[in-house]
């Protein structure tokens, strides 16, 4: 297998180019009802192309939630593998949301599903569940290092239930998201620019002052839009690791289609907005 550069330092450079933000495609039935179209597989289609076509030519990244694709079957798998190479194709990196997490040889399998250059669902990284153990996630960690993609684990997330787990602490003291992301710190440590093992912050989270971001590596904000989350609240929660967060906005974009301008500009705003509080930091 031919290596890619390894993903941060093609998300650094994206990120530099275009700004950090994230698209999500989350084609939700209530969307395509707003878009006018049909809750199948056809309406699918034309829901996620048109969102690649508005905006994967001027965004950093775009990341399809599977969930969606998965509601239809095998041919709703095959419009999400047109969507990755499309999203790909037009210079976005492409974060698979499938929030994937299993024993260790299982998690090989998942692993090999969308990490490994040449599968069908290939892509620049891929969402992941540490819940069964960080370590379970190694066979996905060592085919992302061997291939140039990346990992976004699930660290804090931005629902209201994750707390309980995330925000549980351990023998040691640490809570188990602080651990999470002591993990993460360990996996890009020596990494330039910016190594490529993320984790999920939620921007909707609130203060995360006792929490040390600074992993070396990105940070997936879901949570700006429609979970209530606004591009002045990134720089209370995140301080000094703003650099690295790339925000994601679905729906917040997504409900202003199926016009192609009105997507691109309802992305330009949030992407302008972004840029202001990144820049004012
Ligand atoms: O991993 C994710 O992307 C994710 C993690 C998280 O903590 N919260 C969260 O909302 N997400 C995903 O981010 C997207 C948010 O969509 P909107 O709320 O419509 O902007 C959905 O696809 C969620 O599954």
């Amino acid at each position: 297998m031919t290596s890619m550069e390894p993903f941060g330092a093609r998300l650094r450079r994206v990120m530099d180019e275009r700004g950090p933000l994230c698209v999500g495609i989350d084609p939700h039935a209530s969307l395509l009802a707003g878009w006018g179209l049909n809750d199948d597989v056809a309406g699918l289609e034309r829901f996620s192309r048109t969102v690649v076509e508005a905006v994967a030519d001027r965004v950093a990244v775009m990341k399809p939630q599977s969930a969606f694709f998965e509601r239809f079957g095998s041919r709703g798998v095959a419009v999400l593998e047109t969507v990755v190479r499309e999203a790909r194709a037009a210079g976005a990196l492409v974060v698979m949301d499938a929030k994937r997490g299993d024993i260790g040889s299982t998690m090989a399998g998942y692993a090999e599903a969308y990490l490994h250059q040449g599968a069908p669902l290939f892509s620049d990284a891929l969402t992941v569940s540490p819940y069964l153990g960080y370590g379970s996630l190694s066979p996905a960690v060592a085919l992302a290092r061997e291939s140039g993609a990346g990992l976004f684990v699930l660290a804090l997330t931005s629902n209201p239930e994750g707390p309980e787990v995330q925000h549980a602490v351990r023998a040691d003291g640490r809570s188990v998201g602080a651990t999470m992301l002591a993990h993460l710190a360990a996996e890009n440590a020596g990494e330039e620019p910016l190594g490529s093992f993320g984790a999920v912050v939620g921007a909707t989270v609130g203060d995360l002052s006792s929490y040390d971001l600074a992993i070396n590596g990105p940070l997936l904000a879901p949570g700006v839009g429609a979970q209530g989350a606004t591009a002045a609240d990134l720089p209370k929660v995140f301080g000094p690791a703003l650099r690295n967060v790339v925000p994601n906005v679905s729906r917040g974009v997504l409900r202003h289609g199926p016009d192609t301008g009105a997507l691109r500009a309802a992305a330009e705003r949030f992407a302008g907005e972004i840029q202001a509080v990144v820049a004012g930091s």
